[in-house]
């Protein structure tokens, strides 16, 4: 079914919202202020709440609106359908605009929080039109061995000839390992991981990059190495081709730098300072938060997967760091049990996944009795109600700055520097 739809404002995962007869409407493709032709997903009854759709005619447009520069990821109705940018239909101003107001909006709402959050832009990205940042891209094999990505709504699987949020590396890696002709085993997962070259070797010459069909090396090395200048020191990282590392190409090096001036601020010149790592992944923070009280920094790193565990302990001796306590294990149990010279830390950082840190990780915080708490957070929704937790807990918002580290999608990392009030 179709119905015209006066569109009021921005909603949760990148979608927009209005009424139609007095029941709220949830549309993507949408843009606040936006007179558009919607169509309702199936099924919907008179007796849901609300109502999902898709826009499939604008007839008066935002001023944020354009063209989108990746139609295959844009409406269905114009040819998409196939997810990963949902907000390629938006101005890369308007996509600022837009996580501001989320950010803003979640902080107040669930946070209790008044505060503007501007959004800033990653180096290069306004060149390359919010294309070419994704250093790890994941696609399924199609029916013809081919990586594709599935049509919302149906079985459908699109054949890809390229991957247009993919950096220019990987693209050159993916062209060298000839992936888009294809010849793998319909079904399978295909995941390409190539570190952004910080020193011009490119990827496929030097070896670091990987493909992997479902988990498994297909070529290139399990093994990789990112390197990131971080407040003045080059960190070296070795990290699974398989596990988390942060996608954006300048993510790895815009949050530490952020989170290493927060945290020196907060530490200033002690002697000595204690600092936990929570959710710490393969060290991207333990490494330099590792170096920033020299010699005596005691640090406590916490993590729950065993690969990342273990790159991280790696790349902690490669640095000569082997005073980090890096546990493997999950966060609130490890905080249970936390040995006595660990257990006051001057600073907390953690940077959990997308369900946030929850309120018994914030009690155990503020019972640690830390002064200050770094949280890198990439859901807005659960940041503010984190940081309303942190609030009842006695902790004030110090600083926040948002960064957007996933250009054509609705998601946007927040860093929040909480202090003990
Ligand atoms: C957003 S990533 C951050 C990793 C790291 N800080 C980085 O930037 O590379 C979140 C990490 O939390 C880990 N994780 C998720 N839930 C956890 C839990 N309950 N306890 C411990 N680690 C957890 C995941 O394995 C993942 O490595």
């Amino acid at each position: 079914m179709d119905v015209q739809v006066r569109i009021e404002r921005y909603a949760d995962q990148g979608r927009c919202v209005g009424h139609i007869d007095g029941r709220v409407v949830f549309v993507r493709f949408a843009l606040p202020g936006e007179l558009v032709r919607v169509t309702l997903d199936e099924p919907h009854d008179r007796d849901d709440r609300f109502w999902t759709g898709e826009v499939t005619e604008v007839i008066e447009a935002s001023e944020d609106r354009v063209p989108p520069a990746w139609p295959l990821a844009g409406p269905l109705a114009m040819g998409g359908g196939v997810g990963g940018a949902d907000l390629v239909h938006v101005s890369l101003t308007g996509q600022l605009r837009w996580k501001a107001v989320t950010v803003s909006e979640q902080l107040s709402r669930l946070g209790h929080i008044d505060v503007n959050v501007p959004i800033e832009r990653m180096d290069g990205d306004e060149t390359l039109g919010g294309f070419h940042w994704r250093t790890r891209i994941e696609m399924i094999a199609d029916d013809n061995g081919r990586p594709s990505m599935r049509r919302r709504g149906s079985h459908v699987r699109v054949p890809l000839d390229t991957m247009p949020l993919a950096t220019k590396s990987l693209l050159a890696v993916a062209d060298a390992e000839h992936v888009w002709d294809g010849g793998f085993e319909p079904g399978s997962q295909i995941r390409l991981s190539v570190p952004e070259p910080r020193d011009g070797a490119a990827p496929a010459d030097s070896g670091d990059y990987a493909v992997l069909v479902d988990g498994e090396l297909r070529s290139g090395a399990r093994r990789l190495v990112e390197r990131a200048d971080i407040a003045g020191t080059t960190f070296e990282y070795t990290v699974d081709a398989n596990g988390f590392w942060q996608i954006h190409r300048q993510a790895p090096l815009a949050l530490p730098n952020h989170v290493i001036d927060l945290a020196r601020r907060e530490i200033g010149d002690k002697p000595s300072a204690c600092i936990w790592d929570l959710y710490s992944g393969s060290g991207l923070f333990t490494l330099p938060l590792a170096t920033l009280v020299t010699p005596r920094t005691r640090m406590l790193s916490v993590e729950g997967g065993r690969t990342a565990v273990a790159s991280a302990q790696r790349n902690l001796r490669h640095m000569n760091l082997t005073d980090v306590d890096a546990r493997c294990g999950d966060v609130a149990k490890t905080l249970a049990n936390v040995p006595a010279h660990l257990s006051h830390p001057d600073l907390i950082v953690l940077d959990p996944p997308r369900a946030g840190a929850r309120a018994k990780v914030c009690r155990q915080m503020a019972a640690s009795e830390a002064r200050s708490i770094i949280y890198i957070a990439c859901d807005p929704t659960s940041l503010g109600r984190d940081a309303g937790t942190l609030r009842e807990l006695g902790y004030e918002l110090a600083d926040v700055r948002a960064f957007d580290i996933y250009p054509m999608t609705h998601h946007v990392e927040t860093v929040a520097l909480f202090r003990r009030a």
